[in-house]
């Protein structure tokens, strides 16, 4: 199983250690890959050094001075990470191509498109009995980082692992009349969440998750499911089918 989380669920230190302690009880029951982003965390290193930064269509334009900063961030949180999950090793996408990427598009600076991500290192590393921790930086043609959105990351790990994905954020899955926690989908199809965006009720910062899950079944996911980060037994009862919004083929 591949498990992300990011700002959402990394609101405070309690909660980021106790999404922790949850993908430790996962792994009991079934290997786990963990891809993290921490868009707080890299606003804030930003800021502290007066480097702007802006968003286009969910996207952080990351020149390169910035992109510095978001590696140095995500590198430094990759490593309390790793060490709050326990039995795993941090990694960036630059440690053995782990994933490597393309410029998505030149007007964004340093943002990447996943085009590789090496699933023997993985798998090695699995079989090993860690979990591996991996912070949402690439690898571009020439060597140099380039900066992925964290859904999209999890997305093509679980794609290239044949894996199903579960995006841990701040609600129970995706809403049919957003706020109401009882309109939640259990399950959703590829066409149903076509149809949820066109007709509005997906909308703001769920239009890029489900796209990152639409995604990750392209690459090869079996499954997606979005559920909350904030709940104990969540993750566990979301791998079983259990909790969140579970999106299919
Ligand atoms: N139909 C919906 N169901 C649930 N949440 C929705 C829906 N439409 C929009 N949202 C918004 O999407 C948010 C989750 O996206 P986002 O904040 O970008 O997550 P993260 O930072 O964890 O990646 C929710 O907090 C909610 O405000
Ligand atoms: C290109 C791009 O936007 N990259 C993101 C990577 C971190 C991320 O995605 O973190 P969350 O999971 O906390 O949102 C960024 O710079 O913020």
């Amino acid at each position: 199983m591949i498990v992300k989380y990011g700002g959402n669920a990394m609101k405070s230190l309690e909660l980021r250690r106790a999404v922790a302690a949850e993908i430790a009880a996962l792994r009991a029951l079934m290997p786990v890959v963990v891809v993290h982003g921490g868009g707080p965390v890299i606003e804030r290193e930003l800021t502290a050094r007066g480097v702007p930064s802006e968003f286009r269509a969910g996207l952080r334009v990351t020149p390169p001075e910035a992109m510095d900063v978001v590696e140095m961030a995500l590198s430094a949180l990759n490593k309390a990470l790793s060490q709050e999950v326990g039995q795993a090793v941090g990694l960036t996408g630059r440690d053995s191509a782990l994933l490597t990427a393309e410029v998505l598009d030149p007007a964004l600076g340093r943002v990447g498109r996943v085009t590789g991500v090496n699933a023997a290192l993985l798998r090695t590393l699995v079989g090993a009995g860690l979990t591996p921790v991996i912070a949402s930086v690439a690898v571009g043609a020439d060597g140099q980082a380039l900066n992925v959105n964290a859904d999209t990351a999890a997305g093509a790990v679980a794609g290239a692992l044949g894996e199903g994905i579960i995006f841990l954020t701040d609600v129970d899955g995706v809403y049919r009349a957003y706020p109401d926690p009882a309109s939640r989908a259990t399950h959703l199809t590829r066409a149903e969440v076509q149809a949820g965006i066109e007709a509005g009720w997906i909308a703001g910062g769920m239009i890029p998750k489900v796209q990152a899950a639409l995604d990750a079944l392209d690459r090869g996911a079996p499954f997606a499911t979005i559920a909350s980060g904030m709940g104990a037994g969540v993750l566990e009862a979301a791998a079983r089918g259990e909790a969140g919004t579970r999106i299919t083929a």
